[in-house]
């Protein structure tokens, strides 16, 4: 059964467009929202989660159309939430403040409520820190908090907006192995800009730049990437003369320098085809295509 679906979804500031005719249906997964700052990611996120009315188009959740207060009630009770920056009551302790969500959230009785903030607590690894004051908490265990309060009412839908952001190498990790437990049989859809952080966790990316500019499996893109030509890689003396957002990577050698670039390589320089790409290459090309072929249909330079 679809889990989420958005039809024509649109959002203007004013008369900016910030999000413009979104069709999605998501069933449970692991989704990858990837896009750059600006792209539209965390408005979609706010519409889906309510917050945020789109000006055209519908949401539904779980089959409950959510502008609909009654829609909205049902969606919520199934849906977890961590916002870009989540809001925290710091002179809390972690426990007092977890025990106190469950509790607005009408998760039953004292009992049950503890019960379920324990468990959650285990969850994202912060029982022995149940005690402490949230102001005491480093920035990755307060991600993990904003997490367990999500996790609370055990929802079907867990949306987090930008989850990695400013997370040290090893509470990435972390995070990644986080999602990988609590994904079965749920629909997980976050955002990033950070490429690795969807590589090693989804199996479907959605990239957003205003309107979707792919939803599939990203093994399939990849493929689709390396079979349409598109990344190169080139042995090069001189700087590169091409549009900076088309070089993935620069690597100095022995006597030269070895880059890897989307679109088709300046003359005059030895290039070969890459055969083993990620998904870095495979953005870039998705977001950049109109550039890559605007150079080729001028001879590359
Ligand atoms: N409240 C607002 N008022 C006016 N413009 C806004 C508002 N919120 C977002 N925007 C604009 O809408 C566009 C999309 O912003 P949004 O925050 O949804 O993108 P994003 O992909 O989440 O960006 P980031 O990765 O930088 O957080 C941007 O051009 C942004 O400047």
């Amino acid at each position: 059964m679809s889990l989420l679906r958005l039809t024509n979804v649109s959002k203007a500031y004013r008369k900016t467009p910030a999000v413009s005719n979104i069709d999605l249906d998501l069933m449970s997964g692991v989704v990858g929202l990837l896009g750059p700052n600006g792209a539209g990611k965390t408005s979609l996120l706010q519409m889906i989660t309510g917050f945020l009315r789109p000006d055209t188009g519908n949401i539904s959740i779980a089959g409950h159309d959510i502008a609909t207060d009654r829609g909205l009630l049902a969606a919520r009770r199934q849906l977890g939430y961590v916002p870009q920056h989540p809001q925290f009551f710091v002179q809390w302790t972690v426990k007092s403040f977890l025990l106190h969500l469950a509790q607005l959230r009408d998760l039953g009785n004292k009992a049950a409520c503890l019960a379920r903030t324990e468990e959650c607590l285990s969850l994202v690894g912060l029982t022995e820190k149940r005690n402490a004051k949230i102001r005491t908490l480093s920035g990755g265990m307060l991600q993990r908090l904003a997490i367990a309060q999500a996790m609370l009412n055990d929802p079907t839908m867990l949306i987090l907006d930008e989850p990695t952001a400013g997370l040290d190498p090893e509470e990435r990790l972390r995070f990644r192995h986080l999602i990988t437990q609590i994904a079965a049989e749920r629909l997980i859809l976050f955002s990033t800009h950070i490429v690795e952080d969807i590589e090693q966790t989804c199996n479907d990316v959605i990239i957003l730049q205003q309107t979707t500019r792919y939803h599939g499996n990203i093994q399939a893109l990849i493929a689709e990437t390396i079979a349409a030509g598109a990344v190169w890689d080139c042995q090069h003396t001189a700087p590169l003369a091409i549009d900076h957002r088309r070089i993935i990577s620069s690597m100095p050698q022995a006597e030269a320098m070895l880059s890897r670039i989307v679109g088709p390589p300046p003359a005059h320089v030895q290039a070969t085809p890459a055969t083993s790409i990620g998904l870095n290459e495979a953005f870039a090309w998705v977001l950049n295509p109109e550039l890559a072929l605007q150079e080729r249909s001028h001879g590359g330079n």
